[in-house]
């Protein structure tokens, strides 16, 4: 694990969207298409905003959320409509948006396809963590019903979570499909998502889900 510790959170966005957009482009020299998995929540926003305007081949570039509330694409708190919002946006438009929400369905009764959707994209060329101060990631949430499952190392693709401390249930991308993307980013800001991680180092996936995740990983921080 790698961190880099930046000045300001807008040096980090910024040197964020150019690694990744590098990373993306370096695949696309060899490969008809990469894959790109991003996270929900507030810390991924910025860095949106400075990737959709890169120069590559956006229309060979497949985006997934590493996770998803189970909500319809218009709720607030949907990480596709985030993702539709903030990055498929400028240049990146011409990407393509792989959403896991399935309207009218159970999360449970609609895994099957989104598996079969994501799976033309995995390994994941390019992955984008965030994390909580619980040391979750994605939405591995330690103890929540469905996380263990989504820690096996010979786990599915996807898994169902349903945390208590969250309002609604997710559908999450499991540790091995994360763990095993190509080039792996997870950004975190403030001291106590610092101290987060540092603890995360001393404990066993299952208490600090994020833990499964941070071999050969660059980690960005900033205050
Ligand atoms: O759907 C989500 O919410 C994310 O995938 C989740 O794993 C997020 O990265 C952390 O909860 C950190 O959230 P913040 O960036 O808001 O701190």
């Amino acid at each position: 694990m790698n961190i880099i510790d930046y000045a300001d959170r807008d040096m980090l966005a910024i040197n964020v969207a150019q690694v990744v957009a590098g990373q993306l482009e370096s695949v696309l020299f060899s490969h008809e298409r990469a894959s790109f998995a991003v996270p929900g929540g507030t810390t991924p926003g910025p860095i949106f905003d400075a990737l959709c305007a890169a120069t590559l081949d956006w229309s060979r570039v497949h985006v997934m959320p590493t996770d998803e509330r189970w909500v319809a694409e218009d709720d607030s708190r949907s990480n596709a409509r985030l993702i539709r919002k903030r990055l498929l946006t400028s240049r990146a438009e011409a990407a393509t948006l792989v959403p896991f929400y399935r309207a009218g369905q159970t999360p449970e009764a609609a895994l099957d396809e989104i598996a079969e959707s994501i799976a033309p994209y995995l390994p994941l060329s390019v992955l984008l963590l965030g994390m909580g101060e619980d040391m979750h990631t994605a939405s591995i949430f330690a103890g929540a019903p469905g996380s263990a499952e989504a820690l096996d190392a010979a786990a599915p693709p996807l898994a169902v979570v349903t945390p208590e401390t969250q309002p609604e249930t997710r559908v999450t991308l499991t540790a091995p499909v994360l763990d095993g993307a190509l080039s792996k980013h997870l950004v975190i800001f403030g001291a106590s998502k610092r101290a987060a991680l540092e603890r995360a180092l001393t404990m066993p996936p299952e208490e600090a889900p994020v833990q499964a995740v941070l071999t050969d990983i660059t980690v960005h921080w900033a205050e």
